[in-house]
């Protein structure tokens, strides 16, 4: 599998090239985002071996590397000529990365660095395409210097010969074993022992040690996780394409699929007429479209801020880092739980990998926990809260994307109910605030109670996440608002389309009401009457989006070959394409199989026996 993973990894890798050569000469952007295409991870089912080369190696070469380091190493990795990877997880340790035990001492009689894994724990645990793939990667390692600890830095580290791939002496690297799925991607271990390297190896953009070993540190040092910011980025991307490919699937089968007659001695519908059928499916196609276009707009900060912090100015480093926590969460865990629904929704073929949703659920999965851990990337986001609900206190501007925490903060309560969309988003965003003022109230008294501002973290820690959850969907559902309702495109669409946008948004409103209607309640006063009126909307919405919803999966134009999928094919055929891949199935090559003469006949034939005896 690894082998046939490296093959499409590298043929994807050569196309992606030209492409790059031909649309951006000498530009660096498109050559990642273009990697990070659908297509691109669907035509190599089993991973690519090549991602953190793509999305972290080149990247973090780039970006923490001085110009020379560029020269040196970075150019020679953007044009494949190494393949590297990003080796930071240990065995003992993911998250916490101040507890990390890898260690690079510097050497100033040699001017280099000695680097040591120094016990089972502290083996590089994880990082894609380290298994075999790899001659390179960035080591992250405490730095000392005199034993005295300067915090996390990067070292480019070859761990292959270049003619030979044999590891280098010093060396000890593998395979870290079979997974759920993903297993094309060579996830591997990195052991070094006293493994030397040149002082300019360390990545100097940012921080560095000066021949004599003296320490410069870094502006702010949290530009040092910068990397992670970006692959947080492409997960939001990448997990709400996993969510509109299994919607895809999902509601083209439900349109060929027939059960159970709605009316008596009327033939069997489409099961996409059974409405629980439909909550099932079209909710998970207009999440697959909110959370793209909230992507979209992620990538766009992305952009600006990357410029931004190459000139040194990290003023906008705390958003970027916020808002790519929260949208790489909420992406993460809502494309995995709703690709699981929608397997689901297909019945007992949804069980079969011939439709292939299996193995979407297994590549969208770890993203949950990759690049940062959900749980502790919420609780980043609970922090980040607190920290701006006391600027809030204190009469202080807040960031854009956390404007609309001051506009409710100065409600003192909830308006007049009105149901509208504007009314919703308000009432998600008023719970949000609440939620936020309670996390406050609860960690703040831990923190006069003497206790350290990391306990009170540790203990308040389901309102920090509350809180942040619900950060999560006020940031999307505010998104999704502004570009149905107010975007300067709005005039140039035709009015039909519109109206089709419009119900998504009305859907999507409704559906986070009702996911959050106990939170809701702890701050507004909702009655019985008003929620029922919202579910009639639910119901009626649904039915107005039932016979657009294989336009709009049609729309996110994902090809046969993408999609893989013998439940989601274009033309419909389900039950010939499932006959298709049994009949390829190799227990079906021979009529009888090898196992009967060998096992089963002689198991058969010795209970014949021994039936026959105990009759004697
Ligand atoms: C060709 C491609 C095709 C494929 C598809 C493409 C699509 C892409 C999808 C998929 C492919 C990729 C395949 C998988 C790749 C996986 C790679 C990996 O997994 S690499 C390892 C990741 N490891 C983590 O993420 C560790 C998580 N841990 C941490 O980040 C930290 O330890 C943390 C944040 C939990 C704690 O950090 P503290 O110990 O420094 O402590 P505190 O006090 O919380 O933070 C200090 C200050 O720093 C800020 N901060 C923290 N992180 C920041 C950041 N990233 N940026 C900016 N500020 C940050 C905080 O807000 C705080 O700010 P104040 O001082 O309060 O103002
Ligand atoms: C498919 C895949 C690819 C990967 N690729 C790479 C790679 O290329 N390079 C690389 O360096 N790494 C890679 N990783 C590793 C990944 O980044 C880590 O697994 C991730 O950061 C989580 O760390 P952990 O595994 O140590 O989990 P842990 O931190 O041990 O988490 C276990 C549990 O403890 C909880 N927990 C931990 N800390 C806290 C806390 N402070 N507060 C509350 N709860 C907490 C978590 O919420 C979780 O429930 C990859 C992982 C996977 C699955």
């Amino acid at each position: 599998m690894a082998s046939m993973s490296v093959k499409h990894a590298i043929a994807a890798a050569k196309k992606l090239r030209s492409l790059q050569e031909r649309f951006n000469p000498g530009g660096s952007d498109i050559y990642p985002a273009l990697m990070g295409d659908e297509a691109i991870t669907a035509l190599i089912p089993s991973g690519n071996p090549l991602s953190v080369h793509i999305l972290m190696f080149t990247r973090a070469l780039r970006e923490q590397g001085t110009d020379e380091q560029y020269e040196k190493f970075g150019r020679r990795a953007d044009n494949n000529e190494i393949i590297g990877t990003f080796a930071q997880t240990e065995l003992g340790h993911g998250t916490y990365l101040r507890g990390l035990e890898a260690r690079a001492d510097y050497d100033r009689g040699t001017e280099e660095f000695v680097l040591n894994t120094p016990k089972l724990s502290s083996y590089k645990w994880w990082p894609g395409g380290l298994g075999q793939t790899c001659n390179y990667c960035i080591f992250v390692a405490q730095l000392y210097i005199d034993n005295e600890a300067k915090g996390m830095a990067m070292f480019v580290v070859q761990i292959r010969d270049e003619e030979t791939h044999m590891p280098l002496p010093g060396v000890h690297v593998g395979e870290i074993g079979k997974k759920m799925g993903l297993n094309g991607v060579n996830n591997g271990f990195l052991g070094l022992k006293d493994y030397r390297v040149p002082r300019l190896n360390m990545l100097m953009r940012h921080q560095q040690v000066l021949p004599d070993g003296r320490f410069v540190k870094s502006p702010v040092s949290q530009v040092s996780y910068f990397p992670m910011v970006f692959v947080r980025c492409m997960v939001a991307r990448q997990n709400s394409n996993y969510l509109a490919q299994a919607a895809t699937i999902a509601t083209r089968y439900s349109v060929i699929r027939r059960q159970s007659p709605i009316e008596e001695g009327q033939p069997e519908p489409k099961i996409l007429e059974h409405l629980t059928q439909q909550m099932k499916v079209i909710p998970e196609i207009v999440t697959a479209v909110v959370y793209r276009l909230a992507a979209a707009n992620l990538q766009n900060m992305y952009n600006e801020t990357a410029e931004a912090v190459y000139r040194k100015d990290f003023s906008r480093l705390p958003e970027l880092h916020a808002l790519a926590c929260i949208l790489k969460v909420a992406t993460s865990y809502d494309s995995t739980y709703g690709i699981e629904r929608l397997r689901q929704a297909c019945g007992g073929h949804g069980y079969l990998t011939a439709g292939n949703l299996g193995n979407i659920f297994a590549m969208a999965a770890p993203a949950c926990t990759y690049e940062g851990e959900n749980s502790v990337l919420y609780l980043q986001v609970g922090k980040i809260l607190m920290k701006n609900w006391s600027q809030v206190l204190a009469g202080r501007e807040l960031m854009p994307s956390m404007a609309y925490i001051s506009e409710c903060s100065k409600m003192t309560s909830f308006p007049q109910w009105t149901g509208s969309w504007e009314c919703l988003l308000k009432a998600i965003q008023y719970a949000c605030v609440g939620s936020i003022r309670l996390a406050f109230q609860s960690y703040n008294a831990r923190v006069q109670s003497a206790q350290s501002q990391t306990a009170a973290v540790n203990y308040s820690g389901l309102e920090l996440t509350k809180a942040a959850e619900l950060h999560g969907r006020s940031y999307v559902a505010g998104n999704f608002y502004q570009q149905i309702v107010n975007s300067p495109n709005k005039h140039q669409r035709s009015p039909q389309f519109q109206k089709v946008l419009e119900n998504m948004l009305e859907l999507h409103l409704i559906q986070i009401f009702f996911r959050h209607l106990g939170d809701i309640l702890r701050f507004i006063r909702i009655t019985e009457d008003e929620i029922s009126a919202l579910q009639r909307r639910l119901e009626e919405v649904l039915k107005e989006l039932r016979p657009d919803a294989v336009a709009i999966t049609d729309a996110f134009d994902f090809n046969d070959k993408i999609l893989s999928s013998a439940l989601g094919c274009y033309d419909g055929n389900v039950y010939e394409r499932l006959f298709e891949a049994a009949l390829k199935h190799p227990l079906n090559r021979k009529s009888v199989p090898d196992f009967f003469e060998a096992h089963l006949k002689p198991f058969m034939k010795e209970n014949a026996d021994n039936a026959k005896k105990s009759k004697l």
